[in-house]
């Protein structure tokens, strides 16, 4: 889709860009994304900027090795603020910050809540600039990249389009900094194990993803119809190309049957509280609509879990089947997948109709 088509694009601006040799921030390399924001804006292309940057930018702040995850999560505290009046001095226009964990995300009412925000600052002309909030994440809530994070937010947007800011042109067959017969990608068409296998993993001093997440995060967009693109940040002329209608390194076209809102999020956004195993081999039919799950297919109930939880159901012989909201708590369902109860008992205790919600839910394949 080019930019005459986009009414809403998001932004992702690496590190690198921003906070070019880890020691403060720098516009040095901003202006021309800045520009491009405001050429958007004056199309009437809605603009969401994912910037990175801040604990590239707090960590001056703190000399000498980085002793551990708190001096990390202290420095993203200390650049935040940085990182943010860097991007507002840049525009005549106001800015909002917007920090997110993958908390925030995988849970469905703060994820809608996240959006109606998102829209709001959009409906009143403001940029609004997202990053994670490292000055709380831990392990089990973070997203961990902002490559993934920009994925979640163009999603969550309802994005045409998500153009991720590098320090290279784009995809390459190989990393060219190892290997240099390495050729660039203009266009992919679809994401297998084969593109995953060029990409590899970070090599900027500062930055975090690599190109592995930007595959990752091209995946999530292009499965909600949201063309993505891999741009070098660093040059002018890549937004000369976009706002020309051309694609100035990778673009990844969306996929032509994509997922609906509720189901992607529900596939590549929302964590599983718990894990149901079922026996889809002597119920074949699950395999494809496991809302039809009974008690007695229920082979085991693995972690805690409440109505309207995020579940994974797995076969007994490990594969991952679905992820779906469970209409019963872990303890009834397990009480259940224990008994041996007659149909009269077991109406009287699923009173809340099927045990898996046949609206939100999503059929695994089988490399997820
Ligand atoms: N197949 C590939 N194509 C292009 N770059 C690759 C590939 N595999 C690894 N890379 C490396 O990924 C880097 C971009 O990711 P990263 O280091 O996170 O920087 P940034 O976040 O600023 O884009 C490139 O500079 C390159 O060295
Ligand atoms: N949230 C972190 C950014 C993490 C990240 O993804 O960085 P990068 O790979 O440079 O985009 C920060 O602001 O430093």
């Amino acid at each position: 889709m080019q930019i005459s088509k986009w009414k809403r694009i998001v932004i992702k601006v690496g590190s690198a860009l921003i906070a070019p040799h880890g020691n403060g921030c720098s516009s040095h390399y901003l202006l021309s994304i800045a520009q491009f924001i405001v050429r958007c804006r004056e199309q009437n292309i809605e603009v969401v900027l994912v910037s990175s940057g801040s604990i590239a930018a707090g960590s001056h702040l703190f000399p000498g090795e980085v002793k551990n995850i708190a001096t990390k999560k202290a420095m993203a505290a200390a650049g935040q603020t940085e990182m943010m009046a860097t991007w507002d001095k840049l525009f005549d226009f106001p800015t909002a910050q917007i920090l997110l964990t993958h908390a925030d995300l995988k849970d469905r009412e703060r994820y809608t809540s996240v959006r109606e925000t998102l829209f709001s600052l959009l409906e009143y002309g403001l940029l609004p600039i997202v990053n994670e909030n490292d000055t709380i994440v831990t392990d089990k809530l973070k997203v961990g990249d902002n490559d993934n994070l920009s994925a979640m937010i163009a999603t969550a947007a309802d994005a045409d389009a998500l153009i991720i800011c590098s320090d290279i042109d784009g995809l390459y067959t190989a990393n060219p900094q190892v290997d240099k017969k390495a050729k660039l990608i203009p266009q992919v068409a679809e994401i297998n194990d084969e593109i995953y296998a060029m990409a590899g993993g970070v090599t900027s001093s500062v930055g975090t993803g690599g190109m592995k997440t930007k595959i990752q995060a091209a995946k999530k967009a292009v499965s909600h119809g949201i063309t993505t693109y891999i741009v070098n940040g660093f040059t002018e002329q890549s937004f000369n190309t976009l706002l020309q209608g051309g694609n100035p390194g990778t673009v990844f076209l969306p996929e032509q049957n994509p997922l609906k809102e509720n189901i992607h999020w529900m596939t590549h956004t929302a964590s599983a509280q718990g894990e149901v195993v079922i026996d889809c081999n002597s119920s074949p039919e699950l395999a494809d609509d496991p809302s039809k799950l009974k008690s007695e297919e229920i082979v085991s109930v693995n972690g805690e879990f409440a109505i309207g939880d995020t579940v994974l159901l797995t076969n007994n012989d490990g594969t991952k089947v679905a992820k779906a909201e469970v209409n019963y708590s872990s303890c009834l369902l397990s009480y259940l997948s224990e008994q041996t109860l007659d149909v009269e008992a077991q109406e009287n205790l699923t009173t809340k109709g099927p045990i898996i919600s046949d609206k939100n839910i999503a059929i695994l394949n089988k490399s997820e």
